[in-house]
């Protein structure tokens, strides 16, 4: 059984990403990229599904941190016999796939368990293991299936027990042992071994140079930088590609079906990201984003889907894996994501904003990246009408969500902006007045006047957590009656123990059976809503709150059981991470015009 959802902690080197829990076990790895199978699929099934395992025989007490700014992590064990040290790291920017952790006993003596069980294709395949010794007579063993090997070396290695490796060994103080796992294509030859030393030193200095450029300063600073980390290790540095989590199938109810595959590009998520990251002082990361973006939108315009594989591929077929029992019983277990071939109208608003973001912050457009903006702008000039899945990729029938239209008011907006302000060619008549069409339609349509708040589609009373976002958006001012009624109503029908749920399942708009539980960056939104609304200490008590369900390295799911006090969903999620920037942003500025620059009228 795996652990909590909280007790993992996240290690990547911005090409793929790897759990390791607090008892020392990578429960979870997909080499060589973020959507590559896994070959430790521990995390959703058991430890014969594949893990790599360093921690205490005996029972311990446990605390962890990262190295400074880094996601170098440091791991105490301290049990009734003496205390020893686990280092984990993926080194940064050498373009190799390795995992290195390194044993150090600091007093007493404390015994050790190591297990190497490797299972490519999430857990399914075994494969073929030996045992070889280089010219200098170290030893390492390989395991090799089909086009994926792994090497493990290390300065004690596991013996075969029964299809697993395994050791057990002593610690004391000032003993240390290092070990790595590299991947390569079998048809490659065996990658040289890891200066390790070396490998930690660059990776810590490469991590503390990147979060040094963070300009946010006030009260969350050091939520906002982990979370800046997270966005970052997120990123895959090769394309440019950002995926939501590093993680599939982390359920959304346990023991529920309500389990997604995350490890895709998403242009919300993605979009939203970068404007996190403006906010936060980071330009250069949007160059490799929009570059990703021109790749993966390449062709024509209407062929542009809502999700991307990480290189920008276009084939992510949802299917289930029945050979794993899930995370806490969670079946089923998915890789794809049917969510691909969805209509979301709004994703467009959150690109076209984020990119508009950008050029106030200096951004030059390329010939190719305005005529890609202006050309998906003109196709959704023909269709923005057009009933939708939403943001929420509700699998139920397609609806005019009122969200999606207030982020087709925005994607007008901002390319109407991009005429306006920056000189940019295109038919800005024609966009100005579907700008100010689609908002009317949004006052009239998505408005309750009895009630006096916006709804979650123009066919229902119901309301929807997304709504919260029209002032952040620059839609309506924070304070205007329609908005403060719109909190109202959240508060009254989806506040639950005071964090935001994203809409009421039983009303039965998404499709889907079963329930979920508050969504993290709902309850971030919740937090600016009330910042804009003027109701800053409520916005102030709600953000410590979400800051405080962090874990303990400052890592956050897509979801929160507030009852368990437990964490739900995939992980860590950068929906979650990067709403938690807007909300500081926002407490920050004080006013949406300063934590977005890129609003428009
Ligand atoms: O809850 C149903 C849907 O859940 C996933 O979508 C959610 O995650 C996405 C990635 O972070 C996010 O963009 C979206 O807004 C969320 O609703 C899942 O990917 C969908 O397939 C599923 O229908």
């Amino acid at each position: 059984m795996a652990l909590p959802i909280e007790d993992y902690a996240l290690l990547g080197d911005t090409g793929t990403a790897a759990l390791v829990g607090r008892d020392g076990s990578v429960d979870w790895l997909c080499l060589p990229r973020f959507d590559s199978p896994a070959c430790f699929a521990a995390l959703l099934g058991t430890p014969e599904h594949g893990r790599w395992l360093l921690g205490p025989v005996e029972a311990a007490r446990t605390t962890r941190r990262y190295l400074g700014s880094s996601f170098v992590l440091e791991t105490t064990h301290e049990t009734d016999t003496g205390v020893f040290r686990v280092t984990d790291v993926m080194p940064l920017g050498d373009g190799r796939a390795d995992i290195v952790r390194r044993v150090e006993g600091v007093s007493g003596t404390v015994r050790v368990r190591h297990e190497w069980v490797v299972r490519f294709s999430y857990g399914k395949v075994r494969p073929w293991v030996n045992r070889h010794k280089d010219d200098h007579g170290h030893e390492w063993i390989s395991a090799i299936a089909g086009p994926d090997m792994l090497v493990l070396r290390g300065d004690r290695l596991p013996q075969p027990e029964d299809g697993h490796h395994v050791d057990e060994f002593e610690i004391g103080a000032g003993d240390e042992l290092t070990f790595s796992t590299t991947w390569f294509k079998s048809h490659h030859p065996v990658p040289e071994p890891l200066d390790v030393d070396e490998r930690i030193a660059e990776t810590l200095a490469r991590s503390e140079h990147w979060a040094r450029h963070c300009d946010h300063t006030g009260r969350w600073r050091e939520a906002v930088v982990r979370s800046l980390l997270v966005l970052r290790l997120l990123t895959h540095a090769g394309t440019g590609g950002i995926v939501a989590a590093p993680t599939t199938s982390l359920p959304e109810d346990f023991g529920g079906h309500r389990n997604w595959d995350y490890r895709y590009c998403w242009l919300r998520d993605a979009s939203l990201t970068l404007q996190a990251l403006l906010g936060s002082g980071y330009v250069e990361e949007t160059v490799l984003w929009r570059g990703w973006l021109l790749r993966a939108i390449a062709g024509d315009p209407a062929d542009m889907q809502i999700m991307y594989a990480v290189d920008g591929g276009r084939e992510l077929p949802e299917r289930e894996l029945d050979h794993l029992p899930g995370y806490a019983g969670s079946r089923p277990v998915r890789v794809g994501n049917g969510a691909v071939e969805q209509r979301q109208t709004d994703v467009l608003g959150e690109v076209m904003a984020a990119l508009e973001q950008a050029r106030r912050m200096g951004l030059k457009e390329t010939e190719d990246s305005w005529a890609l903006q202006s050309a998906l702008v003109q196709e959704l000039a023909e269709h923005w009408d057009e009933p939708d899945n939403g943001l929420w990729e509700i699998r139920g029938p397609q609806r005019q969500f009122t969200h999606s239209r207030v982020m087709v008011w925005a994607a007008f907006d901002a390319a109407v902006s991009a005429v306006e302000r920056h000189g940019l060619s295109g038919p800005v008549d024609q966009w100005r007045a579907l700008r100010d069409e689609v908002r009317r339609e949004v006052l009239e349509r998505g408005f309750d006047a009895e009630r006096g708040t916006f709804v979650q589609h123009y066919d229902t009373r119901e309301v929807d957590a997304s709504l919260l976002l029209i002032p952040a958006v620059g839609f309506l001012p924070g304070d205007d009656p329609r908005v403060l009624g719109t909190i109202r109503a959240v508060e009254e029908d989806l506040l639950h123990e005071g964090l935001v749920l994203r809409y009421r399942t039983q009303s039965g708009v998404d499709g889907l059976s079963g329930d979920e539980h508050p969504f993290l960056a709902c309850s971030f939104w919740l937090v600016s809503a009330y910042a804009l609304a003027g109701r800053r200490a409520e916005a102030e008590a709600l953000m410590d709150r979400l800051v405080g369900l962090a874990n303990d390295l400052g890592l956050l799911a897509e979801e929160y059981d507030p009852v368990r006090e437990r964490m739900v969903g995939n992980f860590p999620q950068a929906f979650s991470h990067l709403a938690l920037i807007g909300a500081a942003m926002t407490l920050r500025d004080g006013s949406p015009e300063r934590a977005r620059p890129f609003a428009g009228s």
